[in-house]
């Protein structure tokens, strides 16, 4: 079945803008909202009773979440990186992380740990998955890249875990945002200022 997209050209004018917004913060900004944001996220109660996480390896301005993954090794969760699927379209595979993991860039400049199917971690052995987004909005509504790989991986998250957390800079919020149907929105997002619940 095909759907003829609702809002695809104010959706890419709100991922062009808000990309633009995220990528204007200063090295210092960046560095303090880090910082902050890890600490959100290591004190938050459902990351601290959590066994494994997913995280992601930021770029385009994204909060960075290095302070965030050595915290939480630290803390001797095991962590876990998407990895785009070698030939499901559309579809990531999450791959155990750890310090020595030998990493690579995918075909969209990410990086990501090489293939190696004896460290994937099924979506079932997940708790959290801490989801990168472009912009959410005041219902947990949530705009990605454009790729679909987080609506595809949380469709199903309300009938089990993984338990979806959105992480991002504030400057990312907007008041409404254009939805689709096949969009998940999320039940929490943890910026460096808020932790927003739905
Ligand atoms: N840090 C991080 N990792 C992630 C995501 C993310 O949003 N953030 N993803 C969330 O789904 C997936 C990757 N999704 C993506 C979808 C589209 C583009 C994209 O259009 N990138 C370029 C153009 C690509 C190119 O150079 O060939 C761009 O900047 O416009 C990038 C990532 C998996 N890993
Ligand atoms: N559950 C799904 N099943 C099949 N196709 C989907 C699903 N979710 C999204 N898509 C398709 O993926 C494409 C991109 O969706 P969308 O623009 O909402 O991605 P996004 O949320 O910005 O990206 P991402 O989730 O990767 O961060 C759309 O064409 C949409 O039809």
């Amino acid at each position: 079945m095909s759907y003829t997209p609702l809002y695809a050209s104010a959706r890419n004018t709100l991922r062009t803008e808000i990309r633009l917004r995220r990528n204007n913060l200063t090295t210092e900004q960046q560095k303090h909202f880090a910082l902050q944001a890890a600490e959100r996220v290591a004190t938050h109660s459902r990351i601290q009773s959590s066994k494994t996480i997913s995280v992601f390896l930021s770029f385009d301005g994204e909060l960075n979440t290095a302070p965030l993954i050595d915290r939480l090794w630290r803390e001797g969760k095991q962590l876990c990186l998407p990895v785009l699927h070698p030939f499901s379209a559309g579809n990531l595979l999450f791959l155990r992380y750890t310090p020595e993991t030998a990493l690579i860039r995918n075909r969209l400049k990410i990086l990501e740990p090489q293939l190696d199917v004896t460290q994937v971690i099924p979506l079932s052995q997940l708790d959290i998955i801490l989801t990168p987004l472009v912009a959410f909005d005041s219902t947990g509504q949530r705009l990605g890249m454009g790729g679909g790989f987080y609506d595809r991986t949380l469709k199903h998250w309300q009938e089990g875990v993984p338990y979806p957390i959105g992480l991002a800079h504030d400057c990312q919020h907007v008041d409404a945002l254009p939805a689709e149907h096949w969009d998940v929105p999320l039940p929490e997002v943890i910026t460096p200022g808020t932790v927003w619940t739905w």
